[in-house]
């Protein structure tokens, strides 16, 4: 059964087909924060309902904030597993970032929104447990370094561990949420947790998979990674 309040179609059209190319397009431009890895929503794309859905849910009565919505860069990151070969008519669509921060502009919550396809399958009809995980470990990538840029400091660390929790199968095709926020910080060790929200028939949201990580920041970063 379908939710009356947002159709499926509505859910995924046209995120699930958009297939770009950032330099031919004039956009807004992105604060420094952002500029690295995300870059700004075309004026005419409107934010997906699922999105609004779990923003308003999270944050009852305060006002969406189109400037705070993002798309993943492609120039600066033509293969990230997530935004080039993992894309698709009937994979994964184009996900949209929004960033939560606090008034001295400190990122305190991340929520991603991603259209689903069906083939990203794991049991019949349903999504493969690994791509979950993956878009909770995008996110909380996502989270744990835009976080850690604005607070003026490198934004690079990487996942020591990941944690998922399945909670209720997440039917293809479909939508989903990844929201990722702090648990705490230890020096160099950010722990963080999150959620991948669906919508269920009635209208409501569930979490269909409970995550928590820990990411470490890079003493030298990205550069000093070794092969
Ligand atoms: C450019 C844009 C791209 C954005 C990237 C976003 C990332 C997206 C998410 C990912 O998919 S990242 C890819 C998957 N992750 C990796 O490939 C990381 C591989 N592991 C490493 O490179 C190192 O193990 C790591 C950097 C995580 C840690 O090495 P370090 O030498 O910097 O630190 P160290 O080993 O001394 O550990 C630091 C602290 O973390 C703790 N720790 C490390 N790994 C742990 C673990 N697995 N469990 C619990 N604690 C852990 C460790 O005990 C220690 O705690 P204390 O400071 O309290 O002593």
């Amino acid at each position: 059964m379908r939710c009356a309040c947002l159709p499926l179609e509505s859910l995924l059209a046209p995120w699930m087909s958009l297939r770009r190319t950032e330099e031919a397009e004039s956009l807004p431009e992105v604060p420094e924060v952002y500029r690295a890895r995300y870059s700004a929503l075309p004026a005419a794309q409107p934010l997906p309902p699922l999105l609004v859905l779990a923003l308003s849910q999270a944050s009852p009565g305060v006002p969406v904030r189109r400037e705070q919505a993002f798309r993943r860069s492609r120039t600066n990151f033509p293969n990230h597993f997530l935004h080039s070969a993992s894309q698709g008519q009937d994979a994964l669509g184009e996900a949209v970032y929004y960033f939560e921060a606090d008034g001295e502009g400190v990122v305190q919550r991340v929520f991603v929104f991603w259209p689903l396809g069906v083939l990203l399958e794991g049991p019949p009809n349903f999504c493969h447990g690994g791509c979950g995980a993956s878009l909770l470990d995008d996110a909380f990538g996502a989270f744990t370094n835009t976080r850690l840029r604005s607070m003026g400091l490198s934004g690079q660390a990487v996942t020591a561990y990941l944690h998922v929790d399945y909670k209720a199968p997440t039917p293809l095709p479909g939508a989903a949420v990844c929201a990722a926020t702090l648990d705490r910080v230890e020096g160099r060790k950010v722990f963080v947790r999150g959620e991948l929200l669906v919508q269920k028939p009635d209208g409501t949201l569930q979490a269909s998979m409970e995550a928590n990580a820990l990411f470490v920041e890079l003493k030298e970063g990205f550069a000093s990674m070794k092969k």
